[in-house]
């Protein structure tokens, strides 16, 4: 079996893209998934992202396993490739197109911009307790600044989804924090039914923070689109920072804006693709 597949990143946050429009199933398992993201035996990415057809009223769906051949609800990053993948797709680059992308997580869209940016309406994020989910406090309250036991600490920890589970900590000094080994401890406490991803932040002023991520089913990766506005939400929540405001990640920066006015967040980056190829089973 051969499959044809175009690497593309965002922000380093690295993804294998198929072209899926024949068919309402993605083209390959979970397990190839998982061999194809092996960065020794494989192509090496962080996840597989699939372009179906759309469904429920909209142009396209975005369908994505992680390393790990978990399937999430939603991937920033991946999102603002998948435009870029369909632009390409269509041979219609045009800037200020949009698409209307069905995924686990609602429609998102995502807007061409010049100079490979990407702009995507990330909707609304879900602040109770059983939208993220987790048991750290009752179904219907908010996680914000709730102390979280790991590795002998209490964490305060603030819960946003954007679609999918972050929890994320403010922290006085971003480099010092142990990602490695407390990463994984976190993703899988059993406070998170669902597993999370894990987001420590650094504020460096109201309108720049900068953070670290390991990723549910990824472990750390250089960007997370969903956790950067994840972290905008959570820092304003508590007080930290602006509306809009630069996340930077170890790939670079976003900006990312939560408007008081419809409640949704936007979020604007690069995507960009780097090589074409043929997977070979
Ligand atoms: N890198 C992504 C998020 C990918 C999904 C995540 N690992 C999960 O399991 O929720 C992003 O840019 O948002």
């Amino acid at each position: 079996m051969k499959i044809p597949f175009t690497k593309y990143q965002g922000l380093g946050n690295d993804f294998i893209l198929i072209d899926n429009r024949h068919s309402p199933e993605p083209l390959i398992t979970a397990e190839m998934a998982v061999a194809m993201c092996d960065r020794h035996f494989g192509i090496g990415a962080d996840g597989v992202i699939f372009a179906l057809p759309g469904q429920a009223a909209t142009d396209y769906t975005m369908r994505i396993f992680n390393s790990d051949g978990s399937e999430p609800e939603m991937c920033g990053n991946g999102i603002r490739c998948l435009a870029q993948f369909i632009a390409r797709l269509e041979a219609n680059n045009t800037i200020g197109r949009t698409y209307r992308i069905h995924t686990l997580a609602g429609t998102i869209i995502p807007r061409l911009e010049a100079n490979e940016q990407v702009t995507v309406d990330m909707g609304p994020p879900q602040l109770l307790g059983s939208e993220i989910p987790t048991t750290l406090v009752k179904g219907s309250e908010k996680v914000l600044a709730v102390p979280l036991e790991v590795e002998g600490k209490d964490w305060l920890v603030t819960c946003v989804s954007m679609g999918n589970p972050h929890c994320v900590t403010f922290v006085d000094d971003l480099a010092s924090i142990p990602l490695e080994t407390i990463g994984p401890k976190f993703e899988h406490h059993p406070v998170f039914p669902q597993r999370t991803n894990v987001e420590f932040v650094e504020v460096v002023a109201p309108d720049y923070m900068k953070m670290r991520v390991w990723e549910r089913g990824a472990g750390i990766t250089l960007a997370c689109g969903t956790g950067a506005c994840a972290v905008v939400v959570a820092a304003l929540l508590t007080g930290k920072c602006d509306r809009r405001c630069t996340v930077e990640l170890p790939g670079g920066c976003l900006q990312i804006h939560w408007s008081d006015t419809d409640n949704r967040v936007y979020m604007t980056g690069p995507a960009k693709a780097v090589f074409e190829g043929i997977y070979l089973v």
